[in-house]
């Protein structure tokens, strides 16, 4: 099976976990595109009442298109279950985000969901994480001196730009992204990261999985990394 297959395999089998009536946060990214093509048919064929809650602009048109129920994510009081993707999960189930440029309203998404669950092919499991470059999404205004400040710390930032410019965010921010290669305390660089004013959001989700989904050739292994 090719990444594509398996992103597709994991997409399908995460759909069997909505319930009717589930309020629902739906990800960002390939994986996420696969599940709410699934979830499309689902509710299409079940009739199910989902209200959904979509941590970016491209998932929410994709939704809708399917005739899933969207609402703005303070338009709703929780969130049952959110399903997203991620680009790196290590050991302890800890991972990075943000691949997409979405991982601030990913991130927010995630923190008012009372579970969570990731779906990735089996190239996303390492055993540490910082192989994928950790993106940050930085305030415009100021954010050379935030790129400056992070090279000073050691942590080989680039923005993240397109033929154009700057790879912009849902938010109308930037990205940077560091190059760390490996990160040996995630939790130590992610309260640095929270302390430096012009970041937005860092892509270090932290102790916020409880279910993973991992593609593979012989079918998908379903993980429980915490209740
Ligand atoms: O964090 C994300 C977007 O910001 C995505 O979930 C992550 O990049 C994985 O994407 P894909 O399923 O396309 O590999």
């Amino acid at each position: 099976m090719n990444q594509d297959q398996l992103k597709e395999q994991v997409g399908r089998e995460a759909v069997k976990f909505v319930e009717d009536g589930m309020y629902l946060g739906l990800g960002t990214g390939s994986t996420v595109r696969y599940m709410v093509d699934a979830l499309g048919e689902r509710v299409a064929n079940e009739h199910l009442n989902l209200v959904c809650v979509a941590t970016s602009e491209r998932t929410a048109q994709q939704a809708a298109e399917l005739g899933i129920t969207v609402r703005n994510l303070d338009d709703v009081d929780h969130l049952d279950l959110t399903i997203d993707g991620a680009d790196e999960i290590d050991d302890n189930f800890q991972g990075i985000k943000g691949g997409g440029a979405a991982h601030l309203w990913e991130k927010i998404v995630a923190i008012n969901s009372t579970k969570n669950m990731w779906i990735v092919d089996e190239s996303k499991m390492v055993h540490k994480l910082g192989q994928f470059p950790l993106p940050l999404e930085v305030i415009p205004f100021g954010s050379t001196h935030v790129l400056k400040k992070l090279t000073d710390m050691g942590l080989h930032p680039t923005f993240r730009m397109t033929e154009t410019g700057h790879v912009m965010t849902d938010s109308e921010n930037y990205v940077i992204d560091l190059h760390l290669n490996e990160i040996d305390h995630p939790h130590e660089l992610a309260a640095q990261l929270d302390g430096i004013v012009g970041v937005v959001e860092h892509g270090l989700f932290l102790d916020m999985v409880n279910t993973v989904i991992v593609g593979r050739s012989d079918g998908p292994e379903v993980l429980r990394a915490r209740d």
